[in-house]
């Protein structure tokens, strides 16, 4: 396909919560979009970078700068693209996985939609439906944490990961754990807030009979995450860590992480993202799929992305009224029902199959968008 332009949307959408992690606390997801025109057909992705550096060295308007001054330009100039050759035409610029990674998205968009197949049907789904885990950010106290996991268990989530920091991670384990049972699936996302100083401290987690214990100690520091891994028995989780297919093999080798979140934005796309599921496949390192409060734009691809046979653990792949009163998408994300409670069905139209609300966009715009031909 020839590339005719490409558009950058910032848009801030409010969120019907606030959601503090060890890093940040946020009250709106301020993000970015990109629209494809091609000769073929149109294709809209969504960066999964925050608004500010805070989870990765990646924010919004350095994405938007970057794409803007060197990922763009080489997309444009080049006469055939694909999914498969935005890699390639765009590897001469270092790191910046989460804006490559939103461009060769709306291109798989475009070209999906022009060929009628869907992400599912191109990633290699193998069920419609995917099983669904919420996560709980860090509250001001313990009545409030659990009336908010009450609420989502009633939703009927059928996995709870909570977020936790120094100070604040046995109390509220063992409080959520009382509340749901001992057999309902509950993990915990540190985000890299721990040192090794804290092993001893993070082995006071195994009797909560935890899935797993994500990313504790910063994303370079494999080496603390080996130690980890010998001193306890909840399975160590990688994220922040896990930004390619090599550095995944590393940590599989090294005995660093058990299992996997694979974040299509933090690895540079869907594509390297099958790369490294098929990895976990061959090692047995069961996965599943993370989230980055995606409106239904990167829900939908990441749904798709879910339902790929070693994706066995639930993901954050949240109903859309988890984060938002009111979608991007004409297909907001609702939790199945029955037998299908705590699931949401992979889309099967072209492309993503979602319906970008253009008119939504538009209204919740911060600044004028950017076309780029
Ligand atoms: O459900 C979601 O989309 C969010 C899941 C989640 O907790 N994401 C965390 C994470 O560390 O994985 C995160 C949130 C915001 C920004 C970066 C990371």
């Amino acid at each position: 396909m020839k590339l005719e332009s490409i558009t950058l949307h910032r848009v801030a959408m409010p969120l019907v919560r606030p959601f503090e992690t060890s890093f940040a606390r946020q009250t709106t997801r301020v993000l970015l979009l990109v629209h494809v025109r091609t000769s073929e057909a149109e294709g809209w992705a969504e960066c999964v970078a925050m608004e500010g550096p805070l989870y990765s060295s990646e924010y919004v308007e350095g994405a938007e700068h970057v794409i803007r001054s060197y990922l763009a330009p080489a997309l444009l100039k080049a006469t055939d693209v694909t999914a498969e050759t935005v890699g390639p035409l765009t590897a001469f610029v270092v790191g910046h996985r989460m804006a490559k990674a939103a461009l060769e998205a709306a291109v798989l968009d475009a070209q999906l939609r022009a060929s009628g197949v869907s992400f599912g049907g191109y990633l290699g789904a193998v069920t419609d439906w995917v099983d669904c885990g919420v996560s709980v950010g860090i509250s001001p106290d313990l009545d409030t944490l659990l009336d908010e996991v009450s609420g989502y268990v009633d939703e009927g989530y059928r996995r709870i990961k909570l977020k936790i920091k120094p100070g604040w991670d046995l109390i509220p384990v063992y409080a959520v754990r009382e509340l749901i049972g001992p057999d309902m699936l509950l993990q915990v996302d540190a985000n890299t807030a721990y040192s090794a100083a804290d092993i001893a401290h993070l082995g006071r987690l195994d009797p909560f009979n935890l899935v797993l214990i994500e990313q504790p100690f910063v994303e370079e520091d494999i080496a603390t995450h080996v130690a980890l891994a010998r001193a306890i028995e909840t399975p160590v989780c990688l994220d922040e860590s896990i930004v390619s297919v090599g550095v995944a093999l590393d940590a599989i080798e090294r005995g660093a992480t058990s299992v996997i979140n694979i974040k299509p934005g933090r690895v540079g796309g869907y594509l390297e993202s099958v790369r490294i599921h098929d990895l976990c496949v061959a090692h047995e390192v069961p996965v599943w799929c993370g989230g980055m409060l995606e409106t239904g734009v990167g829900r939908a691809a990441n749904v798709a992305l879910a339902a790929l046979p070693g994706f066995i653990l639930p993901g954050d792949t949240s109903a859309s009224s988890r984060y938002f009163a009111e979608d991007l998408v004409e297909e907001p994300f609702v939790l199945g029902t029955g037998e299908h409670a705590g699931q949401l069905a992979v889309p099967t139209g072209p492309g993503t199959g979602v319906t970008v609300r253009e008119d939504l966009v538009r209204d919740w715009a911060l600044v004028a968008p950017v076309t780029l031909r």
